[in-house]
């Protein structure tokens, strides 16, 4: 019986019929059938998971130790699965609703103890959905540059970084290549350059995708909203902010680590200093030096121009109300 499901898997694919025995292969060839049936076989195994389902639940143990019965099913659910990411993507089915599917599952578990190379799997099923880096090219047409569709302004220390490499994932998202930050409408000097400069620094993409880039200065830069407008006023803004508190001790600790404010702080700054009044003091003498001079501690302290930017001027524009990665981390 097994080798009779197996028969009809291969039967319905050229490919496949050249693994299977010489006297099955005449015996297939022979009842080839017509391009409907062969279609139609093809979505009995896909439309009905039950199939798929019967055909896991038959594996043993027993059949996994024989090298070329092993070889069979290796060779039959790869190519399955990838014909069933295709169907179900047709459906409307998510992917990772596919993935949690229990005949998937069992069909991955049995080609994981047969050492099948299961990133090539997961990138053909990958791509059968179309989430593959590059992969709706084929689909949407010519790669060129665009201007970005989506702008993270900020703000500073509030996770924008890990904001931005979690975007990274994303098969359709792309950032301008080698710049974390593009500081172009904020540098009067960049911003000058005008706008075509600032197109040539973007990805290439295909239509389906998203071109996007995160500069946190943009947040607090009282011209950059007007600038950002004009480029494009349908732009979709992402804003994370945080509690300022925490805020202010990461860019106080950015600072120290940067060494920023040197020249005013290394002479609270003894380090060799192990008299612990005086190191104390010191340190106080460093945050002064810090909450005058840092950008940040203004910022809190002036008028919110964040709040400006997402409640006035872009306000249809914010792509979902703004929320604080900071204090999710603390929930
Ligand atoms: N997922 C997540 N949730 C909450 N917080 C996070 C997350 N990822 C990074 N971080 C913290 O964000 C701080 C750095 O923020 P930025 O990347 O915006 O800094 S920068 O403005 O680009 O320099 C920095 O804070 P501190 O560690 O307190 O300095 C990061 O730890």
């Amino acid at each position: 019986m097994n080798i009779f499901i197996l028969a009809l898997v291969y039967a319905g694919n050229e490919n496949l019929r050249s693994h299977l025995p010489r006297s099955l292969q005449t015996l297939i060839v022979a009842k080839e059938p017509s391009q409907s049936s062969k279609y139609q076989l093809n979505l009995d195994w896909i439309d009905k998971t039950p199939n798929l389902k019967r055909f896991v639940s038959k594996v043993t143990n027993e059949e996994l130790s024989k090298p070329d019965r092993a070889e069979v099913i290796r060779v039959s659910l790869f190519e399955a699965l990838i014909e069933l990411a295709v169907a179900e993507n047709e459906r409307g089915k998510e992917f990772p609703n596919l993935l949690k599917m229990s005949s998937v599952r069992r069909a991955i578990s049995i080609l994981k103890k047969l050492n099948a190379d299961l990133n090539m799997l997961q990138m053909k099923m990958e791509a059968a959905y179309g989430l593959c880096k590059g992969c709706l090219q084929e689909k949407y047409g010519k790669k060129k540059k665009r201007l970005p569709q989506v702008i993270c302004i900020g703000a500073k220390k509030c996770g924008t970084g890990a904001f931005q490499n979690f975007l990274a994932h994303h098969p359709h998202l792309f950032k301008p290549p080698g710049y974390d930050e593009v500081h172009f409408f904020d540098k009067e000097d960049d911003y000058a350059k005008g706008i075509e400069y600032y197109h040539s620094l973007m990805p290439e993409t295909s239509a389906g995708e998203i071109t996007y880039e995160k500069t946190p200065k943009y947040m607090v830069i009282p011209e950059v909203p007007g600038r950002i407008y004009a480029m494009n006023n349908t732009v979709k803004l992402i804003a994370i902010v945080c509690n300022p508190v925490n805020r202010a001790f990461s860019d106080f600790t950015h600072v120290v680590k940067s060494g920023y404010f040197k020249s005013e702080t290394t002479k609270y700054m003894d380090l060799t200093d192990t008299d612990e009044e005086s190191r104390l003091k010191g340190f106080e003498g460093f945050s002064d030096a810090y909450i005058t001079k840092s950008n940040t501690i203004k910022e809190e302290q002036g008028d919110a121009k964040w709040r400006k930017w997402v409640q006035n001027v872009h306000k249809e524009q914010a792509m979902a109300p703004i929320f604080t990665i900071k204090n999710l981390k603390l929930n």
